[in-house]
């Protein structure tokens, strides 16, 4: 089944030239000549170069490139804080970059906030202000702003802190409060520009929790610019890799980090704990064989031999999971004339799809039977054995994590 997402944002061949005459760097880099020749020889610099993507509704979307890469033109590019060069943003359709002031000002304040990483607050006015005060500059009445501001406080957990000024609280919760002034607004777009890279790593560690929660009930489609690889695959459904104004990449955690599109994009993953982000799902192979409850002893003795494995998962015609039969289990009872369902072992070691390999590595390393990968039917759809772990991690011998 094909799932159609709604595409919230599309962008085509979009390109920012920073400089007065940008026809020539463009003519440049269509020839192939680098962005710092470009600079040397013509003084512009090459912010973005025909950059294309689309961010479906309700994802998580993250720019994700060193420094001078182009993340901050490209979103700031989103909502027209930078005039891009050429090119075209859809913002449900509508061409963000060929908009007139009004019907862009329109769009900005229906349709897009902003959350910056200097969190951009009134120092000497109170948390609630600084959560009206994003509503006041849309010309949203008085009696509607304060009721808007105390549910966006109320949601980024600072309920309580409406009458502290905004100097006196920590930078984690600063943070909250520029958060809170964009939700106040109720966007469709979040665009949120290194939001948390000036807090210290347990807060921000936090904050990129209270995010992945928050968006969960609120589903909104957020563009998040961060420079940090951990944060941007934590993050990120999908994250785009940036290099010299290109995007290098754009893909899932897991296909960026399986499937690098070049050398740029393996070194940038290269130092990345993988157990972290592959999950059973990534590792596990087909379940099969596999016999039926039904099956006699001999039929799944045979199929061991046949297979040259020493267990098989037994399962119902619904495949739903019974146990697992092991081969010296399977012998003696032929010979002590058991039946199958004498000796099939019910105490099985599964897992769900979703579980990252971090949590099994340990598990494995302790027993020798296969996991079993089973979904919330409780049907097997995958079985995981050591070597698959091992594969998917490509990790040598001598470096096993604890799985020897
Ligand atoms: N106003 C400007 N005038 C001239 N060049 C600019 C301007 N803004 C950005 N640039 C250049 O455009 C390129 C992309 O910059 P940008 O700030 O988008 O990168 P970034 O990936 O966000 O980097 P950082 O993480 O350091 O913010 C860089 O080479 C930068 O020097």
């Amino acid at each position: 089944m094909t799932i159609h997402r709604k595409k919230k944002i599309e962008v085509r061949n979009l390109v920012k030239i920073f400089g007065k005459n940008p026809q020539k760097a463009i003519s440049l880099v269509e020839q192939g000549v680098s962005k710092q020749e470009i600079f040397e020889r013509t003084k512009q610099t090459v912010g973005l170069y025909n950059v294309s993507f689309d961010v479906y509704e309700g994802e998580t979307f993250v720019l994700m490139g060193l420094s001078g890469s182009g993340k901050s033109t490209l979103l700031r590019c989103l909502n027209r804080l930078i005039e891009p060069s050429d090119g075209h943003i859809l913002i449900d359709g509508d061409d963000i970059a060929t908009m007139d002031d009004k019907e862009l000002r329109e769009t900005r304040r229906k349709k897009l906030s902003m959350v910056f990483q200097g969190f951009a607050l009134l120092p000497h006015r109170t948390v609630i202000d600084n959560v009206a005060f994003g509503l006041e500059i849309q010309g949203v009445s008085k009696e509607e702003r304060y009721p808007k501001a105390e549910d966006a406080v109320a949601k980024v957990g600072l309920k309580g802190y409406e009458s502290s000024k905004t100097s006196q609280l920590s930078g984690g919760m600063q943070q909250r409060v520029g958060l809170a002034r964009a939700l106040a607004t109720d966007p469709d777009v979040l665009l949120m520009d290194e939001a948390f890279s000036a807090l210290d790593p347990l807060i921000r560690s936090e904050m990129q929790d209270e995010l992945l929660a928050l968006q969960d009930k609120m589903k909104k489609t957020i563009v998040f610019v961060s420079h940090d690889l951990d944060e941007a695959l934590k993050l990120g459904d999908r994250i785009a890799i940036m290099k010299d104004g290109v995007i290098a990449q754009i893909g899932t955690a897991e296909e960026i980090l399986t499937e690098p599109a070049d050398d740029y994009v393996s070194e940038f993953v290269a130092g990345v704990d993988r157990t972290k982000i592959l999950t059973a799902e990534n590792v596990m192979k087909r379940p099969e064989p596999v016999v039926s409850i039904n099956a006699g002893l001999k039929v799944a003795l045979q199929l061991m031999k046949k297979h040259g494995i020493s267990s098989i998962f037994v399962v119902d015609p619904e495949k739903v999971i019974k146990g697992i039969l092991f081969i010296d289990d399977a012998v003696a009872a032929v010979k002590d004339k058991k039946t199958l369902q004498d000796v099939l072992v019910t105490d099985i070691l599964s897992v769900k799809p979703d579980v990252p390999i971090k949590e099994i590595i340990p598990v494995m390393s302790d027993s020798s039977s296969p996991l079993a990968v089973i979904n919330e039917n409780n049907k097997l759809i995958g079985v995981i054995v050591r070597g698959s772990i091992l594969g998917a991690l490509a990790i040598t011998e001598g470096d096993q994590n604890g799985l020897t």
